[in-house]
Protein backbone atom coordinates (compact mmCIF):
# COMPACT_ATOMS: atom_id res chain seq x y z
CA UNK A 1 0.00 0.00 0.00
CA UNK A 2 2.76 2.48 1.09
CA UNK A 3 4.88 1.39 -2.27
CA UNK A 4 1.92 2.11 -4.44
CA UNK A 5 1.46 5.40 -2.76
CA UNK A 6 5.15 6.22 -3.54
CA UNK A 7 5.16 4.99 -7.31
CA UNK A 8 2.16 7.53 -7.53
CA UNK A 9 3.87 10.37 -5.57
CA UNK A 10 7.07 9.94 -7.79
CA UNK A 11 4.95 9.65 -11.11
CA UNK A 12 2.86 12.80 -10.11
CA UNK A 13 6.06 14.75 -9.39
CA UNK A 14 7.80 13.88 -12.32
CA UNK A 15 4.35 14.74 -14.46
CA UNK A 16 4.10 18.37 -12.93
CA UNK A 17 8.01 18.86 -13.55
CA UNK A 18 7.32 17.97 -17.24
CA UNK A 19 4.33 20.32 -17.55
CA UNK A 20 6.39 22.73 -15.11
CA UNK A 21 9.02 23.01 -18.21
CA UNK A 22 7.08 23.42 -20.89
CA UNK A 23 5.10 26.22 -19.71
CA UNK A 24 8.25 27.68 -18.69
CA UNK A 25 10.05 27.12 -22.31
CA UNK A 26 6.28 28.20 -24.38
CA UNK A 27 5.03 31.43 -22.47
CA UNK A 28 8.39 32.26 -20.58
CA UNK A 29 11.50 32.10 -22.68
CA UNK A 30 13.94 32.44 -19.98
CA UNK A 31 16.97 30.41 -20.53
CA UNK A 32 18.91 31.26 -17.51
CA UNK A 33 16.67 31.10 -14.77
CA UNK A 34 14.71 27.79 -16.73
CA UNK A 35 18.08 26.15 -16.44
CA UNK A 36 18.63 27.19 -12.65
CA UNK A 37 14.83 26.27 -12.21
CA UNK A 38 15.36 22.63 -13.92
CA UNK A 39 18.64 21.80 -12.23
CA UNK A 40 16.85 22.71 -8.59
CA UNK A 41 13.34 20.65 -9.75
CA UNK A 42 15.41 17.79 -11.08
CA UNK A 43 17.45 18.17 -7.96
CA UNK A 44 14.43 18.17 -5.92
CA UNK A 45 12.93 15.15 -7.62
CA UNK A 46 15.77 13.38 -7.58
CA UNK A 47 16.33 13.38 -3.51
CA UNK A 48 12.22 12.64 -3.39
CA UNK A 49 13.26 9.36 -5.77
CA UNK A 50 16.01 8.81 -2.97
CA UNK A 51 14.36 8.91 -0.02
CA UNK A 52 10.99 6.76 -1.80
CA UNK A 53 13.60 4.00 -2.84
CA UNK A 54 15.10 4.14 0.91
CA UNK A 55 11.98 3.94 2.57
CA UNK A 56 10.77 1.48 0.60
CA UNK A 57 13.79 -0.96 0.87
CA UNK A 58 14.26 0.21 5.17
CA UNK A 59 9.93 -0.96 5.20
CA UNK A 60 10.75 -4.22 3.43
CA UNK A 61 13.55 -5.37 5.20
CA UNK A 62 11.77 -4.27 8.42
CA UNK A 63 8.53 -6.07 7.22
CA UNK A 64 10.64 -9.20 6.73
CA UNK A 65 12.43 -9.04 9.97
CA UNK A 66 9.41 -8.98 12.08
CA UNK A 67 7.96 -12.19 10.10
CA UNK A 68 11.07 -14.05 11.17
CA UNK A 69 11.18 -12.59 14.66
CA UNK A 70 7.47 -13.69 15.12
CA UNK A 71 7.61 -17.09 13.40
CA UNK A 72 11.38 -17.81 15.49
CA UNK A 73 9.31 -16.64 18.87
CA UNK A 74 6.69 -18.72 17.87
CA UNK A 75 8.94 -21.66 17.56
CA UNK A 76 10.37 -20.37 20.53
CA UNK A 77 7.41 -20.31 22.64
CA UNK A 78 6.15 -23.88 21.05
CA UNK A 79 9.35 -25.42 21.99
CA UNK A 80 9.52 -23.80 24.93
CA UNK A 81 5.99 -25.03 26.21
CA UNK A 82 7.11 -28.79 25.41
CA UNK A 83 10.29 -28.19 27.19
CA UNK A 84 8.48 -27.35 30.29
CA UNK A 85 5.39 -30.04 29.37
CA UNK A 86 8.13 -33.13 29.11
CA UNK A 87 9.95 -31.21 31.78
CA UNK A 88 6.53 -31.16 33.87
CA UNK A 89 7.44 -27.63 35.09
CA UNK A 90 4.25 -26.00 35.70
CA UNK A 91 3.03 -23.36 33.88
CA UNK A 92 2.51 -19.37 35.60
CA UNK A 93 -1.04 -18.82 34.29
CA UNK A 94 -2.98 -15.93 34.36
CA UNK A 95 -6.12 -14.79 35.81
CA UNK A 96 -7.96 -14.28 32.80
CA UNK A 97 -6.80 -17.36 31.34
CA UNK A 98 -8.15 -19.25 34.37
CA UNK A 99 -11.64 -17.28 34.32
CA UNK A 100 -11.74 -18.18 30.88
CA UNK A 101 -11.28 -21.74 31.25
CA UNK A 102 -13.56 -22.02 34.25
CA UNK A 103 -16.15 -19.94 32.75
CA UNK A 104 -15.61 -17.51 35.47
CA UNK A 105 -15.83 -20.09 37.87
CA UNK A 106 -18.93 -21.61 37.82
CA UNK A 107 -18.58 -25.30 38.10
CA UNK A 108 -17.37 -26.21 41.41
CA UNK A 109 -16.43 -29.96 42.09
CA UNK A 110 -15.02 -29.77 45.99
CA UNK A 111 -14.43 -27.55 48.63
CA UNK A 112 -12.02 -28.07 51.08
CA UNK A 113 -10.15 -26.06 54.40
CA UNK A 114 -8.32 -23.90 51.68
CA UNK A 115 -10.15 -23.13 49.03
CA UNK A 116 -12.64 -24.45 46.50
CA UNK A 117 -11.95 -26.80 42.88
CA UNK A 118 -13.56 -26.03 39.79
CA UNK A 119 -13.56 -28.03 36.55
CA UNK A 120 -12.56 -25.77 33.58
CA UNK A 121 -11.24 -26.39 29.67
CA UNK A 122 -8.05 -24.75 28.86
CA UNK A 123 -7.76 -23.06 25.55
CA UNK A 124 -5.73 -26.02 23.98
CA UNK A 125 -8.66 -28.56 25.23
CA UNK A 126 -7.09 -29.52 28.40
CA UNK A 127 -9.94 -30.54 30.88
CA UNK A 128 -8.53 -29.04 34.71
CA UNK A 129 -9.22 -29.16 38.36
CA UNK A 130 -8.48 -25.15 39.69
CA UNK A 131 -8.18 -24.65 43.27
CA UNK A 132 -8.78 -21.20 44.51
CA UNK A 133 -6.72 -20.79 47.57
CA UNK A 134 -8.81 -17.92 49.74
CA UNK A 135 -6.97 -14.75 49.72
CA UNK A 136 -5.56 -13.43 52.78
CA UNK A 137 -5.12 -16.75 54.70
CA UNK A 138 -1.93 -17.38 56.22
CA UNK A 139 -2.88 -21.01 56.09
CA UNK A 140 -3.82 -20.79 52.13
CA UNK A 141 -0.33 -19.03 51.22
CA UNK A 142 1.58 -21.98 53.34
CA UNK A 143 -0.54 -24.81 51.53
CA UNK A 144 0.30 -23.08 48.41
CA UNK A 145 4.06 -22.91 49.03
CA UNK A 146 4.35 -26.42 50.32
CA UNK A 147 1.72 -27.94 47.48
CA UNK A 148 3.79 -26.18 44.46
CA UNK A 149 7.64 -27.08 45.89
CA UNK A 150 6.46 -30.31 46.78
CA UNK A 151 4.70 -31.44 43.62
CA UNK A 152 6.03 -29.35 41.24
CA UNK A 153 9.39 -31.93 41.14
CA UNK A 154 7.47 -35.20 41.17
CA UNK A 155 6.33 -37.42 38.03
CA UNK A 156 4.49 -40.09 39.01
CA UNK A 157 1.65 -42.22 37.29
CA UNK A 158 -0.46 -42.11 40.84
CA UNK A 159 0.33 -38.55 41.34
CA UNK A 160 -1.53 -35.75 40.63
CA UNK A 161 0.23 -33.57 37.85
CA UNK A 162 0.39 -29.68 38.75
CA UNK A 163 -0.22 -27.79 35.46
CA UNK A 164 0.40 -24.16 36.26
CA UNK A 165 -0.25 -22.02 39.33
CA UNK A 166 -1.15 -18.49 39.26
CA UNK A 167 -0.63 -15.67 42.26
CA UNK A 168 -2.51 -12.35 41.85
CA UNK A 169 -1.11 -9.41 43.75
CA UNK A 170 -2.89 -8.77 46.55
CA UNK A 171 -5.92 -11.22 45.34
CA UNK A 172 -6.66 -15.04 45.40
CA UNK A 173 -3.96 -17.68 44.32
CA UNK A 174 -4.55 -20.70 42.04
CA UNK A 175 -3.17 -24.46 41.35
CA UNK A 176 -4.13 -25.72 37.85
CA UNK A 177 -4.32 -30.04 38.00
CA UNK A 178 -5.03 -32.26 35.51
CA UNK A 179 -9.14 -32.66 35.61
CA UNK A 180 -9.27 -36.39 37.36
CA UNK A 181 -12.81 -37.33 36.36
CA UNK A 182 -14.30 -39.96 39.01
CA UNK A 183 -13.61 -37.33 41.83
CA UNK A 184 -12.52 -38.87 45.14
CA UNK A 185 -12.08 -42.47 46.73
CA UNK A 186 -14.60 -41.53 49.66
CA UNK A 187 -17.53 -41.22 46.90
CA UNK A 188 -16.82 -45.13 45.91
CA UNK A 189 -16.22 -46.26 49.21
CA UNK A 190 -18.72 -44.65 51.95
CA UNK A 191 -22.30 -44.84 51.51
CA UNK A 192 -23.61 -41.26 50.43
CA UNK A 193 -24.92 -40.19 53.91
CA UNK A 194 -21.05 -41.05 54.80
CA UNK A 195 -19.14 -38.83 52.01
CA UNK A 196 -20.07 -34.98 51.46
CA UNK A 197 -19.44 -32.80 48.32
CA UNK A 198 -20.32 -35.86 46.30
CA UNK A 199 -20.67 -34.94 42.69
CA UNK A 200 -20.04 -38.66 41.07
CA UNK A 201 -20.07 -42.26 43.13
CA UNK A 202 -21.02 -45.68 43.63
CA UNK A 203 -20.05 -48.57 44.85
CA UNK A 204 -16.31 -49.45 44.21
CA UNK A 205 -16.05 -53.13 43.15
CA UNK A 206 -13.60 -55.47 45.57
CA UNK A 207 -10.79 -55.87 42.45
CA UNK A 208 -10.54 -51.99 41.72
CA UNK A 209 -10.44 -51.60 45.86
CA UNK A 210 -7.47 -54.00 46.00
CA UNK A 211 -5.69 -52.23 43.20
CA UNK A 212 -6.57 -49.06 44.03
CA UNK A 213 -4.44 -49.81 47.43
CA UNK A 214 -2.05 -50.49 45.27
CA UNK A 215 -1.51 -47.21 43.27
CA UNK A 216 -1.51 -45.80 46.52
CA UNK A 217 0.88 -47.55 48.09
CA UNK A 218 3.01 -46.95 44.82
CA UNK A 219 2.85 -43.36 44.91
CA UNK A 220 3.87 -43.01 48.84
CA UNK A 221 6.88 -45.34 48.12
CA UNK A 222 7.75 -43.22 45.36
CA UNK A 223 6.66 -39.98 47.67
CA UNK A 224 8.95 -41.62 50.21
CA UNK A 225 12.10 -43.52 48.73
CA UNK A 226 12.76 -42.39 45.15
CA UNK A 227 12.29 -38.35 45.29
CA UNK A 228 15.81 -36.40 45.89
CA UNK A 229 14.25 -35.61 49.27
CA UNK A 230 11.74 -37.68 51.07
CA UNK A 231 8.42 -35.88 50.85
CA UNK A 232 6.05 -36.55 53.39
CA UNK A 233 2.33 -35.95 52.36
CA UNK A 234 0.87 -35.56 55.86
CA UNK A 235 -2.83 -35.81 54.60
CA UNK A 236 -3.21 -39.69 52.98
CA UNK A 237 -7.31 -39.90 53.37
CA UNK A 238 -9.84 -40.92 50.72
CA UNK A 239 -10.82 -37.66 49.89
CA UNK A 240 -7.28 -37.17 48.91
CA UNK A 241 -7.36 -40.34 46.77
CA UNK A 242 -8.82 -39.50 43.37
CA UNK A 243 -9.63 -42.45 40.97
CA UNK A 244 -9.58 -41.29 37.00
CA UNK A 245 -11.62 -42.78 34.04
CA UNK A 246 -9.98 -45.91 34.68
CA UNK A 247 -10.09 -45.82 38.24
CA UNK A 248 -6.83 -45.68 38.72
CA UNK A 249 -5.34 -44.01 42.05
CA UNK A 250 -4.04 -40.31 41.69
CA UNK A 251 -3.07 -39.16 45.13
CA UNK A 252 -3.52 -35.71 45.25
CA UNK A 253 -3.44 -32.47 47.48
CA UNK A 254 -0.05 -31.77 48.89
CA UNK A 255 -0.63 -28.79 51.00
CA UNK A 256 0.05 -30.33 54.51
CA UNK A 257 3.48 -32.20 52.67
CA UNK A 258 6.97 -31.27 54.01
CA UNK A 259 10.24 -32.44 52.45
CA UNK A 260 12.75 -34.32 54.60
CA UNK A 261 16.48 -34.53 54.33
CA UNK A 262 17.24 -38.34 52.97
CA UNK A 263 20.02 -38.18 56.34
CA UNK A 264 17.10 -37.25 58.69
CA UNK A 265 14.96 -40.05 60.35
CA UNK A 266 12.59 -37.60 61.33
CA UNK A 267 11.02 -34.01 61.12
CA UNK A 268 9.99 -31.97 63.97
CA UNK A 269 6.45 -29.60 62.64
CA UNK A 270 3.49 -28.41 63.59
CA UNK A 271 0.72 -30.93 63.99
CA UNK A 272 -1.37 -31.17 60.76
CA UNK A 273 -3.74 -33.85 59.03
CA UNK A 274 -7.12 -35.11 59.38
CA UNK A 275 -8.65 -36.52 62.04
CA UNK A 276 -9.28 -40.39 61.71
CA UNK A 277 -6.07 -40.58 59.81
CA UNK A 278 -3.60 -39.27 62.58
CA UNK A 279 -0.46 -41.38 64.00
CA UNK A 280 -0.08 -41.38 67.24
CA UNK A 281 3.52 -39.74 67.22
CA UNK A 282 1.83 -36.69 66.09
CA UNK A 283 1.15 -35.95 70.11
CA UNK A 284 5.13 -36.89 71.08
CA UNK A 285 6.47 -33.57 70.61
CA UNK A 286 9.52 -34.93 68.93
CA UNK A 287 8.82 -35.46 65.56
CA UNK A 288 7.11 -37.37 62.34
CA UNK A 289 8.31 -39.23 59.35
CA UNK A 290 7.05 -41.30 56.40
CA UNK A 291 5.97 -43.74 58.67
CA UNK A 292 3.02 -41.62 59.88
CA UNK A 293 2.43 -41.57 56.01
CA UNK A 294 2.48 -45.29 56.56
CA UNK A 295 0.23 -45.16 59.31
CA UNK A 296 -2.34 -43.20 57.80
CA UNK A 297 -2.55 -45.38 54.75
CA UNK A 298 -3.47 -48.48 57.23
CA UNK A 299 -6.42 -46.38 58.16
CA UNK A 300 -7.33 -45.62 54.81
CA UNK A 301 -6.80 -49.66 53.94
CA UNK A 302 -9.60 -50.83 56.57
CA UNK A 303 -12.01 -48.02 55.46
CA UNK A 304 -11.39 -49.27 52.06
CA UNK A 305 -12.34 -53.13 53.25
CA UNK A 306 -15.18 -51.76 55.25
CA UNK A 307 -16.51 -49.15 53.08
CA UNK A 308 -16.97 -47.36 56.46
CA UNK A 309 -15.18 -44.77 58.42
CA UNK A 310 -12.94 -45.86 61.26
CA UNK A 311 -14.60 -43.50 63.67
CA UNK A 312 -18.29 -43.19 63.60
CA UNK A 313 -20.82 -42.18 66.24
CA UNK A 314 -23.59 -44.67 66.82
CA UNK A 315 -26.88 -44.92 68.21
CA UNK A 316 -27.72 -48.04 71.00
CA UNK A 317 -31.04 -48.29 72.79
CA UNK A 318 -30.69 -49.16 76.33
CA UNK A 319 -33.64 -49.63 78.79
CA UNK A 320 -35.71 -47.70 76.58
CA UNK A 321 -33.24 -44.94 76.06
CA UNK A 322 -31.31 -44.24 72.99
CA UNK A 323 -27.59 -43.15 73.19
CA UNK A 324 -24.94 -42.13 71.25
CA UNK A 325 -21.78 -43.76 71.52
CA UNK A 326 -18.35 -43.67 69.44
CA UNK A 327 -17.45 -47.06 67.57
CA UNK A 328 -14.19 -47.68 66.95
CA UNK A 329 -13.83 -49.98 63.48
CA UNK A 330 -9.82 -51.05 64.02
CA UNK A 331 -10.76 -51.93 66.98
CA UNK A 332 -14.00 -54.56 65.81
CA UNK A 333 -10.89 -55.64 62.69
CA UNK A 334 -8.46 -56.72 65.97
CA UNK A 335 -11.58 -58.77 67.55
CA UNK A 336 -13.05 -60.27 64.03
CA UNK A 337 -8.94 -61.29 63.42
CA UNK A 338 -8.35 -62.76 66.61
CA UNK A 339 -11.64 -65.09 66.09
CA UNK A 340 -11.04 -66.05 62.52
CA UNK A 341 -14.27 -64.21 61.06
CA UNK A 342 -12.40 -61.60 58.66
CA UNK A 343 -15.44 -61.30 56.21
CA UNK A 344 -17.47 -60.03 58.69
CA UNK A 345 -15.76 -56.36 58.30
CA UNK A 346 -16.14 -56.44 54.58
CA UNK A 347 -18.08 -54.19 53.08
CA UNK A 348 -21.88 -55.80 53.44
CA UNK A 349 -22.42 -54.59 49.81
CA UNK A 350 -19.94 -55.87 48.13
CA UNK A 351 -20.44 -59.16 49.73
CA UNK A 352 -24.11 -58.85 48.50
CA UNK A 353 -23.02 -58.63 45.13
CA UNK A 354 -19.91 -61.36 45.28
CA UNK A 355 -16.83 -61.33 43.95
CA UNK A 356 -14.62 -61.15 47.32
CA UNK A 357 -11.13 -62.66 47.36
CA UNK A 358 -10.85 -63.84 50.91
CA UNK A 359 -7.24 -64.32 50.58
CA UNK A 360 -7.13 -60.81 49.54
CA UNK A 361 -9.26 -59.42 52.25
CA UNK A 362 -6.56 -61.19 54.87
CA UNK A 363 -3.58 -59.78 52.96
CA UNK A 364 -4.99 -56.13 52.80
CA UNK A 365 -6.45 -56.36 56.43
CA UNK A 366 -2.75 -57.42 57.68
CA UNK A 367 -1.30 -55.26 55.55
CA UNK A 368 -3.33 -52.36 57.51
CA UNK A 369 -2.89 -53.65 60.64
CA UNK A 370 1.28 -53.55 60.22
CA UNK A 371 1.03 -50.00 59.18
CA UNK A 372 -1.47 -49.05 61.91
CA UNK A 373 1.02 -50.54 64.60
CA UNK A 374 1.31 -47.65 67.45
CA UNK A 375 5.04 -48.41 67.78
CA UNK A 376 6.45 -46.81 64.31
CA UNK A 377 9.43 -49.19 64.06
CA UNK A 378 6.83 -52.05 63.40
CA UNK A 379 5.32 -50.37 60.82
CA UNK A 380 6.82 -51.53 57.19
CA UNK A 381 8.22 -49.06 54.89
CA UNK A 382 6.33 -48.53 51.39
CA UNK A 383 8.40 -50.14 49.68
CA UNK A 384 7.67 -53.21 51.44
CA UNK A 385 3.63 -52.88 51.45
CA UNK A 386 3.80 -52.80 47.02
CA UNK A 387 6.01 -56.48 47.57
CA UNK A 388 2.93 -57.44 49.94
CA UNK A 389 0.65 -56.24 48.25
CA UNK A 390 2.18 -57.21 44.74
CA UNK A 391 2.49 -60.77 45.88
CA UNK A 392 6.47 -60.35 46.23
CA UNK A 393 6.74 -61.03 49.91
CA UNK A 394 4.88 -63.25 52.48
CA UNK A 395 2.71 -60.86 54.87
CA UNK A 396 2.69 -62.73 57.98
CA UNK A 397 -0.25 -62.05 60.89
CA UNK A 398 0.61 -58.50 62.47
CA UNK A 399 0.87 -58.59 66.42
CA UNK A 400 -1.81 -57.07 68.72
CA UNK A 401 -2.14 -52.78 68.76
CA UNK A 402 -3.12 -51.92 72.02
CA UNK A 403 -4.80 -48.96 69.76
CA UNK A 404 -4.72 -46.21 72.85
CA UNK A 405 -4.16 -43.37 71.25
CA UNK A 406 -6.18 -43.88 68.35
CA UNK A 407 -9.04 -42.84 70.28
CA UNK A 408 -7.23 -39.90 71.46
CA UNK A 409 -6.78 -38.59 67.71
CA UNK A 410 -9.98 -40.08 66.10
CA UNK A 411 -12.89 -38.35 68.20
CA UNK A 412 -13.86 -35.07 68.54
CA UNK A 413 -16.46 -34.58 71.13
CA UNK A 414 -17.73 -31.44 69.17
CA UNK A 415 -18.73 -33.21 65.76
CA UNK A 416 -21.64 -35.64 65.75
CA UNK A 417 -22.11 -35.43 62.13
CA UNK A 418 -19.23 -37.94 61.21
CA UNK A 419 -17.75 -34.84 59.27
CA UNK A 420 -13.65 -34.85 59.67
CA UNK A 421 -11.85 -32.40 61.27
CA UNK A 422 -8.59 -31.11 59.64
CA UNK A 423 -5.35 -29.78 61.68
CA UNK A 424 -2.81 -27.46 59.92
CA UNK A 425 -0.37 -25.83 62.41
CA UNK A 426 -1.45 -27.25 65.53
CA UNK A 427 0.64 -27.17 68.34
CA UNK A 428 0.39 -30.99 70.02
CA UNK A 429 -0.32 -29.81 73.12
CA UNK A 430 -3.01 -28.02 72.57
CA UNK A 431 -4.94 -30.89 71.01
CA UNK A 432 -3.91 -32.76 74.12
CA UNK A 433 -5.33 -30.13 76.69
CA UNK A 434 -8.54 -29.93 74.65
CA UNK A 435 -8.98 -34.02 74.40
CA UNK A 436 -7.77 -35.57 77.60
CA UNK A 437 -10.57 -34.21 80.47
CA UNK A 438 -13.18 -35.81 77.39
CA UNK A 439 -11.40 -39.49 77.08
CA UNK A 440 -12.10 -40.80 80.76
CA UNK A 441 -11.45 -44.84 79.77
CA UNK A 442 -7.83 -43.67 78.82
CA UNK A 443 -4.58 -42.19 80.86
CA UNK A 444 -3.08 -39.90 78.56
CA UNK A 445 0.33 -40.03 80.66
CA UNK A 446 -0.17 -43.70 79.98
CA UNK A 447 -0.56 -43.87 76.37
CA UNK A 448 2.14 -41.75 76.00
CA UNK A 449 4.91 -43.59 77.82
CA UNK A 450 3.95 -46.93 75.81
CA UNK A 451 4.22 -44.90 72.72
CA UNK A 452 8.05 -43.56 74.15
CA UNK A 453 8.95 -46.50 74.09
CA UNK A 454 9.35 -47.81 70.64
N1 LIG B 1 -7.50 -32.74 40.20
C1 LIG B 1 -8.76 -32.94 40.56
N2 LIG B 1 -9.63 -33.48 39.69
C2 LIG B 1 -10.92 -33.69 40.05
N3 LIG B 1 -11.44 -33.38 41.25
C3 LIG B 1 -10.63 -32.83 42.15
C4 LIG B 1 -9.25 -32.57 41.87
N4 LIG B 1 -8.69 -32.03 42.97
C5 LIG B 1 -9.65 -31.96 43.89
N5 LIG B 1 -10.82 -32.43 43.41
C6 LIG B 1 -12.10 -32.52 44.14
O1 LIG B 1 -12.21 -31.42 45.00
C7 LIG B 1 -12.37 -31.87 46.34
C8 LIG B 1 -11.71 -30.89 47.28
O2 LIG B 1 -10.33 -30.97 47.11
P1 LIG B 1 -9.32 -30.31 48.13
O3 LIG B 1 -8.00 -30.91 47.88
O4 LIG B 1 -9.41 -28.85 48.05
O5 LIG B 1 -9.95 -30.61 49.51
P2 LIG B 1 -10.09 -31.91 50.45
O6 LIG B 1 -8.88 -32.76 50.29
O7 LIG B 1 -11.43 -32.54 50.25
O8 LIG B 1 -10.11 -31.22 51.85
P3 LIG B 1 -8.92 -30.60 52.65
O9 LIG B 1 -8.13 -29.73 51.71
O10 LIG B 1 -9.62 -29.86 53.69
O11 LIG B 1 -8.12 -31.78 53.13
C9 LIG B 1 -11.79 -33.28 46.36
O12 LIG B 1 -12.32 -34.07 47.40
C10 LIG B 1 -12.16 -33.79 44.98
O13 LIG B 1 -13.46 -34.30 44.98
Amino acid sequence: MEDRRANILAVSLLTALTTFIIICRVYLRLNKPFFLLLGASVAACLAVLAWISFRHRFNRRRKLLETKLVSEGRELRIEYSFLRKIAGVPTKFRQSELEDATDKFQSLIGQGASGSVFKGILSDGTPVAVKRINNGEERGDKEFRSEVSAIASVQHINLVRLLGYCVVQGGPKFLVYDFISNGSLANWIFPKSESSNRRCGGCLAWYLRYRVALDVAKALSYLHQDCRSRILHLDVKPENILLDDNFQAVVSDFGLSKLMGRDESRIITSMRGTRGYLAPEWLLENGVSEKSDIYSYGMVLLELVGGRRNVRLVKTENAGKSKTKWEYFPKIVNEKMKEGRLMEIVDPRLMEGGGVDEREVQKLVHVALWCTQERTGLRPSMNMVVDMLGGRAPVEEPPESPMIIVDLLGIDDEESDGSRARFCGVAPSQLSDRRIPSISSYSFSNAMSILSGR
